[in-house]
């Protein structure tokens, strides 16, 4: 037997289309445009494709994007100073800081000056603390996305056992914490991992986040798991360039339940959940109802 795929492309047209909905609603009935700002330092080749599909998106989605294309000599001080006028300005919902940032600037300190609020990425450590202890936050844009789909296939997780492969601040932690607050037992799971197929042997929900291609085997996948693949990695293959996952694709489509492409997985829904948060970021600025179906 063979696994469903789940179509990350197709659900995230979906959201994306709630999301617009949203907006239109916001903008008729209160006069107010959701507007999203999205500040890049230099050139990482890892967030081109990021950046192409997402200001048009945003714009297709009815809201306001503001994006600033900085120098890869930028200062610290300098970005700051951009941070405070976005955090100051009232057409700006959410602010997202492109990451990874160049070397000299600390990125940490960069993150916590955006306004929680604002922060649509929901990296700051208030963000990341209220996630934590179960209050309402703004949450990771990629786990919100896997997190939906998770939630669109199976229904209820309460009581699955979900492992985690990757324990970054971006992807693996608040992973973990959103599966704990469905009720799954959760692994987090990484790199020095001891007996790591087995420990992923033992998952309903597996969740690769690890960045290395096809690290995850077919044979460490337990027949009928949920497979969620969060990896976009670049690979030679046969004289050109291919995106593959963290998982063997064709290994563990023929084990799992069901399982999520790259490309076309998780990655479209990321952009869609950034917009879905964008929106809801818009909504409490103004105390008015959320779009509670796109938040976690
Ligand atoms: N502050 C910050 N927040 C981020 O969320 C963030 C970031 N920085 N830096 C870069 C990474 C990367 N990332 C992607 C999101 C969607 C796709 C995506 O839509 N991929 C499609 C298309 C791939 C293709 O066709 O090349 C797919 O997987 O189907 C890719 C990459 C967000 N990131």
């Amino acid at each position: 037997m063979s696994a469903a795929i789940i179509d990350g492309k197709a659900f995230a047209a979906r959201v994306r289309g709630e999301v617009a909905e949203g907006v239109a609603r916001l903008r008729a009935g209160a006069g107010i445009t959701p507007g999203l700002a999205v500040v890049l330092v230099g050139e990482d080749p890892a967030s081109q494709v990021y950046v192409r599909n997402k200001g048009a998106q945003t714009r297709e989605a009815g809201m306001a994007s503001f994006e600033h294309r900085l120098a890869d000599d930028t200062t610290e001080a300098d970005l700051l100073a951009l941070i405070a006028r976005l955090n100051a300005d009232p057409a700006v919902h959410g602010i997202l800081v492109q990451l990874p940032l160049p070397a000299h600037i600390e990125a940490d300190a960069v993150i916590n000056a955006i306004d929680p609020a604002k922060d649509v990425d929901g990296f700051t450590i208030s963000n990341v603390g209220l996630l934590a202890t179960g209050q309402k936050a703004m949450v990771p844009c990629t786990p919100l996305g896997c997190l939906l789909m998770l939630r669109d296939h199976l229904g209820e997780l309460s009581g699955l056992n979900a492992v985690v492969v990757g324990r970054s601040n971006i992807v693996g932690k608040p992973m973990a914490q959103l599966l704990l607050a469905e009720n799954c037992t959760v692994t987090l799971a990484h790199s020095r991992t001891r007996d790591l197929p087995e420990v992923c042997r033992r998952a309903d929900i597996l969740v690769a986040a690890v960045g290395r291609p096809e690290m995850i085997r077919g044979d460490w996948v337990k027949p009928g798991a949920t497979v969620i693949d969060v990896g976009i990695n670049r690979v030679e293959r046969d004289g050109r360039t291919r995106l593959v996952g963290d998982v063997d694709y064709a290994a563990a489509e023929a084990v799992a339940g069901a399982i999520t492409p790259v490309p076309g997985g998780v990655g479209p829904m990321t952009i869609a959940c950034l917009l879905a948060n964008t929106l809801t970021a818009a909504c409490r600025a103004h105390g008015l109802p959320e779009p509670a179906r796109l938040a976690a």
